[in-house]
């Protein structure tokens, strides 16, 4: 560990740089704390290099506060990933690694970034759950399934999402033919967008039907998801559970 990081009673974070060597800061990021926490390890870093050659500052964030708010959605509300953005821009790193982002709007607004592929993880889903024809749930989702597909030299069966009235209606673009699903998605929040999407799979004959997920948020508990979904594949980016249905690969 290069540095460490003092919590004070009063809610103060404040970093000790212990090796001057290049940088590596990795958050879950899921939070304005974990932020602030970065940005006094990079202040504190940046004075310890005061008077030496430049050198490198890489931060790793792994489950991007309001990634999803990629856009204003009206023009009275904030532009959330724009001020997250602007915060993390400030802090100058020579890189931003960001692990499975919701769009590429993230990597559009923050300087030196690119993506912490999500592939290995969904590799090892794939292999665990064998091999079954992958989902992709909407057309965000699409492009990169379609591209770890390849990768993977599995099957995928594109889905679409429509939200009438919050609800979402799923529309199958091809047969399943029996055949056990694995959907792929960035985030599951509520979890409602793969509930809706497995009961359509089942109901056109899916024996099984699981969900990898890189940020699994699950906001309402797992309970609802239970009857649905047969095995839940995720990472720990956003936070570490411990339930039978969730196999977690840890990242933090
Ligand atoms: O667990 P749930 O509550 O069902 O939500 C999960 C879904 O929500 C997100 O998409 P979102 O609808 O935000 O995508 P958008 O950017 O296309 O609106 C995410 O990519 C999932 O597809």
């Amino acid at each position: 560990m290069m540095y460490q990081l003092k919590d004070f009673s009063d809610g103060q974070c404040s970093a000790e740089i212990i090796d001057k060597a290049d940088l590596t800061v990795r958050i879950r990021g899921n939070s304005y704390s974990d932020l602030f926490k970065a940005a006094s390890i990079k202040e504190a870093w940046d004075y310890s290099q005061r008077d030496q050659a430049p050198r490198n500052s890489t931060l790793e964030i792994l489950c991007l506060i309001s990634q999803r708010s990629d856009r204003r959605f009206a023009p009275n509300e904030s532009f959330d990933l724009k001020i997250v953005s602007d915060f993390i821009n400030r802090m100058h790193f020579s890189k931003v690694r960001i692990f499975h982002p919701h769009s590429a709007v993230s990597l559009a607004l923050i300087n030196n970034s690119e993506t912490i592929d999500h592939l290995p993880y969904v590799a090892k889903a794939y292999l665990d759950s064998g091999r079954p024809l992958l989902i992709s749930p909407d057309a965000g989702a699409y492009k990169e399934l379609h591209r770890i597909a390849q990768q993977l030299q599995a099957d995928l069966l594109p889905a679409n999402k429509v939200r009438v009235n919050g609800q979402p209606e799923i529309l199958l673009q091809g047969e399943l033919l029996n055949r056990n699903c694995l959907i792929v998605d960035d985030i599951a929040d509520g979890g409602r967008t793969f509930m809706a999407l497995a009961e359509k799979l089942k109901s056109l004959g899916a024996p099984k039907v699981f969900l990898y997920v890189s940020h699994a948020m699950f906001h309402h508990g797992l309970d609802a998801i239970k009857p649905h979904i047969d095995g839940i594949y995720c990472t720990n980016s956003y936070r570490d559970w411990d339930d039978p249905l969730i196999k977690q690969y840890a990242m933090i």
